[in-house]
């Protein structure tokens, strides 16, 4: 099979250097172009050691024109970004998996109120697929432009969706109490991400509003025909990857009868052939570490009377980020879903 060719736009940040470690092995694709506004002609090799004699490109000037002879082109940029460029790139018939928001709501009125941005293309963004492949496979694959979800709505959505799906608790109740590792607020210089700020402390943030509610609850209205509302709490966490969401949700009256081995069930069948989806057994605690530098997210039901309660875990950066756009790539170009994702998580 012949190799595509792969551009990378923010090679030089968290997710970009998350898609090199995963590209770099992959058996069907060859790195093209990974591009920096600032390191143009630097060795991406120099810049991130690990990655020493697996990828000697330099990075390039995203303005040279090198993005339009890829097959497919990753932006690991800051929202806005994507939607600038993005559909010169579409018109040359090149595909363009977004990792940042750009793509991931429908309604542009609503990324502006919560991007503070105004939506450049919003004819492009009606082809656009929210790339989340266990609930949207088809659409993935025949997609030309991904919208790759942002981290928090995976596990939110991936933990809501037996029940939702098939009517058993009341959506109008739905909490998530969510905790992020640092490396999710990106690579950028930020005062609240110095170590001195965020080791051995740890805060909420974004109680009273999170960009990440919007766009779960637009997919979570997807799963049932109840109106959705949902508390979400993000929290920020020492650690440098990973993500533990814990969910809570009401059983509706007609559904209380269900036992833990129904419920259990349910979770595993739901999941059975999805890879990157482990269904733990009842009552079990996930931890982040289970999930450190693999694409795979974990989950586990608990049950305090009518409360249903699913704690999830993923790396934010895989799962939540660069794996699940190595997936939706896999899905788009036909290749096996699991090529060059496989790996195992990092233990201890
Ligand atoms: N970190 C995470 O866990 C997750 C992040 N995301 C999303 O992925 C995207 C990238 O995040 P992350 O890697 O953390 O961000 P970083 O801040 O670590 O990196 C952003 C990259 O974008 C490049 N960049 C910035 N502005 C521009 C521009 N105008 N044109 C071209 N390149 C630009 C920078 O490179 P240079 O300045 O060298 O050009 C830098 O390499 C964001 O939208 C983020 O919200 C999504 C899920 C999880
Ligand atoms: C810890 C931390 O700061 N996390 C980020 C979410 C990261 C992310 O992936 O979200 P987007 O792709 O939607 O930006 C935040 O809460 O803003």
């Amino acid at each position: 099979m012949q190799k595509i060719k792969i551009g990378i736009v923010g090679g030089t940040g968290y997710t970009g250097v998350e898609l090199l470690r995963l590209l770099a092995h992959h058996p069907h694709v060859e790195l093209h172009a990974i591009t920096s506004r600032t390191e143009a002609g630097v060795p991406v090799a120099q810049m991130f050691p690990s990655l020493r004699g697996a990828v000697d490109l330099k990075f390039s000037d995203p303005a040279s024109g090198i993005l339009e002879e890829c097959d497919v082109v990753f932006f690991a940029t800051p929202h806005g970004v994507a939607m600038a460029q993005a559909p010169a790139l579409l018109n040359k018939g090149i595909r363009v998996i977004d990792l940042g928001a750009d793509f991931r709501l429908q309604d542009t009125a609503v990324f502006e109120k919560w991007y503070k941005l105004p939506h450049s293309c919003a004819d492009v963004l009606k082809s656009a697929v929210y790339g989340l492949p266990e609930l949207n496979r088809e659409a993935v694959r025949q997609a030309k432009l991904i919208g790759n979800p942002g981290c928090y709505p995976t596990t939110m959505q991936l933990g809501f969706y037996p029940l939702l799906k098939n009517n058993l608790v009341d959506a109008s109740a739905l909490i998530a109490d969510c905790k992020s590792g640092v490396s999710g607020a990106g690579r950028k210089a930020e005062v609240a991400t110095l170590f001195s700020e965020s080791s051995d402390s740890m805060k909420a943030y974004g109680v009273s509003g999170h960009r990440h509610t919007p766009e779960t609850v637009e997919q979570l209205s997807k799963m049932t025909t109840q109106a959705v509302h949902l508390i979400f709490t993000p929290h920020l966490i020492p650690m440098i990857r990973g993500m533990h969401s814990t969910l809570y949700a009401k059983l509706l009256p007609e559904a209380q009868s269900m036992s833990n081995e129904d419920l259990q069930q349910l979770f595993e069948m739901t999941y059975a052939s999805e890879p990157f989806v482990d269904v733990m057994p009842f009552g079990s605690h996930p931890e982040t570490r289970s999930t450190r530098a693999s694409n795979m997210l974990r989950m586990a039901l608990h049950r305090h009377g009518d409360t249903v309660i699913v704690l999830v875990v993923q790396d934010n950066l895989v799962k939540g980020a660069a794996g699940q756009a190595v997936q939706n790539m896999n899905v788009m170009f036909g290749f096996a879903e699991t090529a060059g994702i496989d790996m195992l998580p990092v233990m201890p």
